[in-house]
């Protein structure tokens, strides 16, 4: 029976917190989009499901409507808590979408706190004194200061939530965490107001930290946060509940729409090793259908000299490369590069492409929607917050997916990465 039903906001958010669930012993399934009636019948042994959804940067009316649809179909598999899954390194603007789609969810599960909770120690993001820290620098130091969607430039995640939600936002800080799950649910308790909703942010600098937080709020039906308070739940005796993955047979691509600092540097460590091509903007503003047609030309001749050899489509590998604004009548360059990308994706699928990994949230939304594939079943782990994934597009044909986030993973990933699929 499904215990627990994640909303993530985007694509690579989503299977990192399957990763963490599956981790933690949980047989955790994800959809790709608000799973239908007909899907429903299908994750009902599960004991986890997350939501995949593109709501990140959406319109706040749209990604406020598609998070309450996807609590509602959860709610119907019989989910009784919910985790609203967001970015470890908060990325949100001061319109959202962080608040008001966990305003929605507060207030569709009439509970009046809820928990603020990003930090993921695995992958360095750590919660002190309320800041929210990437490693050794405060996020606003961070190179999510140059995020071409949501640039961070504050670290105080008090400061990064109020403005996107009238409710209250307060803080526990860590020495109360530290005092125990008892301590912190009486701090917790002291927080909660009889006439209005809560959110409280809690620090949080290492597993230890978030086992606390995770045992204080097991009666809470909402918890906020990147997916690392989910490693807080104790682990499954029988331990993680990685299944036997499928492996889908066929070429290999590595589809790069991240701007961010790993994936760059993943670029970096992978150029001069794969075949590469990074994408040209004014050749897409030009005749986007036609250059995506040259990289599939491209990608064929690669694959016919080596067939398991990946080849790499990338984006950006520095920060120059990164449009902040369109040229007079253009489109936004992050526009042209998911359409691009997601257009490779299919073009390379029909060129018998088959496991891809692709880097960025965003870029994983389009390309998994383009290659319409509704649901996907987690594998190896690649790395904290990265997992292979198999899952059956529309047409039949099976694929094996990395969602990367941008900033997570090694920097011979995407050389290395593909050894989990033997
Ligand atoms: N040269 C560029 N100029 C402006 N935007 C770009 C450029 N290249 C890529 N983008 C856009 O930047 C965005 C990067 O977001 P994406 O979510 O894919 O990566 P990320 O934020 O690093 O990953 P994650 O969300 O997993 O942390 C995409 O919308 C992409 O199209
Ligand atoms: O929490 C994270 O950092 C990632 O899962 C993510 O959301 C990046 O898009």
């Amino acid at each position: 029976m499904v215990r627990w039903g994640g909303v993530a906001d985007d694509f690579t958010g989503a299977t990192d917190l399957a990763t963490n669930w599956v981790a933690r012993g949980l047989r955790t399934s994800v959809t790709l989009g608000v799973p239908t009636e007909e899907q429903l019948d299908g994750l009902r042994g599960m004991d986890a499901v997350v939501v995949a959804l593109k709501s990140r940067t959406a319109p706040v009316a749209d990604a406020v409507d598609d998070s309450v649809a996807a609590l509602r179909a959860l709610r119907r598999l019989g989910a009784e808590r919910f985790y609203d899954k967001y970015c470890s390194t908060f990325d949100s603007t001061p319109e959202g979408n962080i608040g008001p789609i966990a305003d929605a969810l507060m207030a569709e599960l009439d509970t009046d706190l809820a928990v603020v909770v990003p930090a993921f120690p695995a992958t360095g993001r750590t919660v002190y004194q309320g800041h929210l820290f990437v490693g050794r620098q405060l996020l606003s130091d961070s190179s999510m200061r140059h995020h071409p969607l949501t640039p961070m430039t504050r670290s105080d995640v008090v400061e990064l939530l109020a403005p996107q939600t009238a409710h209250a936002v307060r803080s526990v800080p860590l020495a109360t965490v530290r005092a125990g799950a008892e301590a912190l649910r009486t701090a917790l308790a002291e927080h909660r107001r009889a006439d209005s909703r809560t959110y409280v942010v809690v620090d949080a600098l290492d597993e230890a930290d978030l086992a606390v937080i995770a045992e204080a709020t097991a009666d809470h039906p909402l918890v906020t946060g990147g997916s690392g308070l989910a490693l807080g739940l104790p682990a499954a005796p029988g331990g993680p509940a990685t299944s036997a993955m499928p492996i889908a047979g066929g070429h290999r691509a590595v589809l790069a729409g991240s701007a961010s600092s790993a994936t760059r540097g993943q670029i970096a460590d992978a150029r001069d090793r794969l075949p590469t091509r990074k994408l040209d903007l004014a050749a897409l503003r030009a005749d986007l259908p036609a250059e995506v047609a040259r990289l599939t030309a491209w990608a064929g001749e690669q694959w016919a000299a080596q067939p398991a050899t990946p080849v790499l489509v990338y984006a950006v590998d520095s920060l120059d490369d990164i449009e902040s604004a369109p040229p007079a009548g253009g489109r936004p360059a992050g526009e042209l590069v998911e359409e691009a990308l997601a257009g490779c994706a299919t073009a390379f699928a029909a060129a018998g492409a088959r496991q891809f990994l692709v880097a960025g949230g965003e870029t994983s939304g389009s390309v998994v929607q383009a290659l319409d594939i509704a649901r996907l079943e987690l594998g190896p782990r690649l790395a904290p917050g990265v997992s292979w994934a198999h899952g059956t597009a529309a047409d039949g044909h099976g694929y094996n997916l990395a969602l990367k986030s941008g900033n997570f993973g090694r920097p011979d990933i995407f050389t290395a990465g593909w050894q989990e699929l033997r």
